[in-house]
């Protein structure tokens, strides 16, 4: 399934680069954090819809209403805590445009699936057809109607999209804050990617450090940090009393970045420290977790591995980037982080990139 769209992330990467060589010979300077979203958003507008939606191809801005709801996620609700308070919540209209940016992505993805029952493929060309050709197996043991269509697809966008671009915009940031780590994945990539320009599914496949570059992005900057889980039962957990019904919020970020586990540098970026740990972030360790663990563990990993490999490993083989000097003369990106459900960075990476290959 993940394989089957390699074409489809190479031509959209491809674009990216294009835009970056343009930003090359004009030697300007490129907003890094909306191009990566804007690729994973067109990424996954290809593969559920079947085609892109934004903007600049004369469609809905899907990209903005997946941002925009998605914002609402971080947002501090009078009536999840206090249940009496929750008139708060509406008389300062963030009800009322939650629920209003919630109708329209709602009516937009609706007509989607309508567009595509018109059509009737025979054979399902993206992931609303086989969601459609789902609903229609008649041997299936379960219901799908319009609206789980719906939620599915919108899950595809709110947890796929920001997640992916920000754990590229993260890797990114802490390759330029250590350029001895971006000179050794140069090194890796140019050693394994020697036919083509740009490098291919295939090829970061046998990339080992880019490997760990990725997972240490992952444990320093996970996007998605807070775990929620509801108890089922009553439970005694180090001396604490937990009631059947309580909300646990299991705190990544911390886990990933606690000394008793990864040692006195651990909030260091510092790669190599993966080879050889026999821990990956398949859900099994509770070490490391930056996709969740159990039953709702993200599933989505495969897809976003690839395609954050594919990315990274075709920005660092083709281009050098270099910051514009601040005011204090720093040249180095910061690590300042916005607040919200999805942990990015809080100022966009605004990059100059320079072709290695003239
Ligand atoms: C770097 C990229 C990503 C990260 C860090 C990430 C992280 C997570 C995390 C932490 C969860 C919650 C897991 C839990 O509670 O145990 C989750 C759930 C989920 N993710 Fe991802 N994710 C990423 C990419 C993706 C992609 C590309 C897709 C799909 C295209 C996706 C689809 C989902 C879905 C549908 C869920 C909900 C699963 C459920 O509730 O059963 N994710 N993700």
């Amino acid at each position: 399934m993940v394989r089957s769209f390699e074409n489809l992330r190479e031509e959209e990467i491809k674009l990216l680069t294009k835009r970056l060589e343009e930003a090359c010979s004009s030697s300007s300077s490129v907003n890094l954090s909306k191009l990566l979203m804007t690729l994973t958003n067109d990424i996954i507008c290809r593969i559920t819809l079947g085609r892109k939606y934004n903007i600049e191809e004369g469609g809905i801005d899907i990209k903005n209403l997946v941002m925009t709801s998605s914002g609402f996620f971080g947002k501090f609700f009078f009536g999840d805590f206090i249940p009496s308070l929750a008139w708060i919540d509406k008389i300062n209209g963030v009800d009322g445009k939650m629920k209003d940016i919630n109708n329209k992505l709602d009516c937009f993805l609706d007509s989607m699936v309508q567009e595509h029952v018109d059509a009737d493929h025979k054979e399902p060309s993206d992931f609303i057809d086989m969601l459609l050709s789902i609903q229609n197996d008649k041997t299936k043991r379960f219901e799908l109607d319009r609206s789980d269509i719906i939620l599915i697809l919108k899950d595809m966008f709110f947890s796929g999209t920001a997640t992916t671009a920000s754990q590229l915009e993260w890797t990114m940031t802490e390759l330029m804050r250590h350029p001895e780590c971006m000179k050794k994945l140069q090194d890796e990539i140019n050693s394994i990617s020697t036919h083509n320009l740009n490098v291919t599914e295939k090829e970061v496949e046998k990339m080992d450090y880019l490997h760990c570059v990725i997972k240490e992005g992952l444990r320093l900057h996970p996007s998605g940090p807070l775990l929620t889980r509801l108890s089922t039962e009553d439970v005694q957990l180090k001396g604490y009393d937990i009631a059947a019904g309580t909300q646990v919020i299991i705190n990544a970020w911390a886990l990933q970045r606690n000394p008793s586990i990864w040692g006195h540098d651990a909030e260091e970026y510092r790669p190599e420290r993966h080879f050889g740990l026999n821990l990956d972030f398949n859900g099994t360790d509770s070490k490391f977790v930056p996709f969740g663990a159990g039953r709702r563990l993200c599933p989505g990993i495969g897809f976003s591995m690839v395609l954050s490999k594919l990315t990274l490993a075709n920005l660092v083989k083709r281009f050098t980037w270099r910051l514009e000097v601040g005011p204090g003369g720093d040249d180095k990106p910061d690590l300042v982080e916005a607040s919200g459900i999805d942990v990015c960075r809080k100022f966009p990476l605004i990059v100059f990139p320079s072709l290695v290959h003239a």
